[in-house]
């Protein structure tokens, strides 16, 4: 498969005089194969709409180099934008257009061909509201406009910020099915979402980004398997002593997830020593399950985001389990 989009080492650096320097990309890659859904996720503050800003000629990098369908960008960025429809940030809108007059201007000014209006309210499920002004629609509805608008020149590559943002299940689920049947087309699909379960459902493969730096990428099942091998659950008889629990795991050597009402281990291979480990610290297992792991724990996992009982994560913080309660900052976000 021909790669649609590939970025390489790429480097965002802002500096202010009040807060230093900030590595908004600290040498992220990404891969992008024709045809397919792919899901980038990461947490708030990692780099996403920089990277996509960034691909769009929107901002200037530091350093690396991107290709999006086997032209280098942004120098050929002329050459390819009439192939690319994106959506990065809520669009505006004139509130009192329509739908229709909306996208009939946005055709115009583009050289689509008008008969295209009316397939993208169509396809995005506005055609019966296409006469009402934008100012009566909700932000759902506000959300199909805006990815009408993207598809209106029936782009190679589609890049949607957050698609989903502010559809109910329904307009979700028909959302996915849009991005399924444009991608069945032979349109490539790059959605950044924080609807974990959404991605795993929609996407046939991911880049996970961290701090600026890529943490995951691949087939879904590829990097749910990579990190699925041995991961049990295990909650205790006082929930109280999981801090500790993860504690004790975590200096033997056992990869620990928190959750708000139980752990998750990974690479464990006798559920037995972890059982006897926390026995000997007192702490008492009720319950040692294996756990088949979706997109969301891997996430967690990989970002470091995972939530900790009593602890309030600060944006740009990746708090660690098992570095004595304190959340760190990991390399590459912050400082020099
Ligand atoms: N113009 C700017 N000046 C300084 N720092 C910036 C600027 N734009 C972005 N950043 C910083 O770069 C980092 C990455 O931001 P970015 O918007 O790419 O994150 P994101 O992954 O899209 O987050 P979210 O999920 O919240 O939208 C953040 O720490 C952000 O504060």
């Amino acid at each position: 498969m021909p790669a649609v989009l590939e970025i390489e080492g790429l480097r965002k650096t802002y500096r202010s005089r009040r807060r230093g320097v900030r590595h908004a990309l600290d040498g992220f890659d990404m891969l992008v194969e024709q045809g397919q859904v792919h899901g980038f996720l990461g947490p708030n503050g990692s780099g996403k709409t920089t990277t996509l800003r960034t691909l769009l000629g929107l901002i200037r990098p530091n350093a690396g180099r991107m290709a999006i369908l086997g032209q280098e960008v942004p120098d050929a960025l002329p050459a390819v934008v009439g192939r690319v429809g994106a959506i990065v940030e809520s669009p505006q809108f004139f509130p009192h257009f329509s739908a229709r007059d909306t996208l009939s201007l946005l055709a115009g000014a583009g050289g689509v061909p008008q008969a295209r209006v009316e397939e993208v309210l169509e396809l995005v499920g506005l055609r019966d509201r296409a006469k009402e002004r934008v100012k009566t629609y909700s932000l759902g509805m506000k959300q199909r406009l805006a990815v009408a608008s993207a598809l209106l020149k029936d782009p190679k590559l589609l890049i949607l910020d957050e698609p989903a943002n502010g559809l109910d299940p329904g307009g979700i689920r028909e959302m996915r099915t849009l991005m399924r049947d444009l991608a069945a087309s032979g349109m490539t699909v790059v959605l950044s979402s924080h609807i974990l379960g959404e991605i795993q459902l929609i996407c046939d493969s991911v880049t996970i980004i961290s701090l600026g730096r890529r943490v995951a990428f691949g087939p879904v099942e590829q990097v749910l398997a990579a990190h699925s091998q041995g991961s049990v659950r295990v909650r205790l008889e006082a929930v109280a002593d999981l801090a500790a629990a993860a504690d004790a795991l975590t200096r033997a050597g056992v990869q620990v997830t928190a959750q708000p009402d139980h752990l998750v281990l990974a690479g464990v291979d006798k559920p037995a020593a972890v059982t006897r480990l926390l026995a000997e610290n007192g702490l008492y297992v009720s319950e040692l399950v294996p756990v088949t792991v979706d997109l969301e724990s891997v996430f967690l996992e990989l970002t470091a985001t995972a939530p900790v009982p009593g602890q309030h994560r600060q944006v740009d913080e990746s708090t660690k389990v098992g570095d004595g309660g304190q959340p760190s900052v990991a390399g590459g976000g912050w400082g020099v």
